[in-house]
């Protein structure tokens, strides 16, 4: 109980960084692929970062960065996407000084490669994998490398916690006082990503959810990179309890998504080989 108020008061100092402004959330949506774009910003230094940005809407999102007064640090990937190209690389061109980050386990191309523990600031907060937490600069200064998150009160940050199983490379961005949870494709409200393709393992993906993702407190927000559903957020009490596939046993999860018999994505062929180069680097027009 006493653990309980803690936190709550752990977390309220925390999303206020200890100086009254609270992190800056936009939740924007791509229908084609039916993707969610996060744009997550710091109110008082005003740097940014956008993760699971859409070639297509880049743009827009670059506007409305530009308008909001932000700047954008980082365009960061879940993992190497194969229903959609990744904005990452046009919004380095749209947005000079934006770096594209991607897992180092994806394979893919990008300005920095994350691993589980990494964590990635902005402003007062910042953004740590849940499995792989280590920045590495591939071609820049590694001006972000940070040792593992440090407990801190007033300090916000997202920890990478790698979620292996859609893809390999898959991880799950946790703001880091554990309040919102940005799960890609590992997890989707009362559902998952497949594991048909990109050496997918349902195995894998169900640990991953258990290990990673449902052992966040219970009122963590989550939000996927898709809904097909019209849904938008859901918590991980939510899924822990409601999610068809993921209160299964291990073995039963694994069965039904050995038959799912989904068609494949409309853009695959041509989204995963650009995505390994980290998408369209300039405009087109
Ligand atoms: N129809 C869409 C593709 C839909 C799809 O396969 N979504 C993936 C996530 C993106 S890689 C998925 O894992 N879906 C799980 C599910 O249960 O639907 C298209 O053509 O783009
Ligand atoms: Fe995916």
């Amino acid at each position: 109980m006493a653990e309980a108020v803690l936190r709550v008061a752990r977390r309220q100092l925390s999303q206020r960084g200890g100086s009254g402004a609270p992190i800056l959330l936009r939740q924007m949506f791509e229908p084609v692929s039916c993707t969610f774009t996060y744009l997550l910003g710091d109110r008082e230094s005003r740097e940014a970062v956008l993760i699971d940005p859409v070639l297509e809407t880049a743009p827009r999102d670059a506007q409305l960065i530009k308008e909001l007064g932000l700047r954008l640090l980082y365009a960061v990937n879940t993992h190497c996407h194969a229903d959609h190209i990744t904005g990452s690389g046009l919004l380095r061109s749209l947005l000079p000084g934006c770096q594209s980050v991607i897992s180092r386990l994806s394979g893919a191309q990008a300005d920095l490669h994350i691993e589980d523990g990494d964590s990635i600031r902005f402003g007062r907060f910042r953004l740590s994998l849940a499995v792989l937490l280590r920045l590495v600069s591939n071609s820049r200064p590694q001006a972000t490398l940070l040792p593992r998150p440090p407990k801190v009160l007033g300090l916000q940050a997202l920890e990478t916690r790698a979620s292996p199983g859609h893809t390999p490379g898959c991880v799950t961005f946790v703001l880091n006082d554990h309040s919102m949870a940005f799960t890609g494709d590992a997890l989707l409200i009362r559902g998952c990503g497949r594991t048909d393709f990109q050496q997918g393992c349902a195995k894998t993906l169900y640990h991953s959810v258990h290990e990673k993702i449902f052992t966040l407190p219970g009122d963590c927000l989550i939000y996927p990179a898709h809904d097909y559903h019209g849904f938008t957020v859901s918590t991980v009490e939510e899924e822990r309890t409601l999610n068809p596939r993921l209160t299964l046993s291990c073995e039963e999860f694994v069965k039904i998504m050995g038959n799912l018999n989904l068609p494949k994505p409309q853009q695959i062929d041509f989204a995963v080989p650009a995505n390994m180069r980290c998408g369209v680097q300039t405009p087109t027009a």
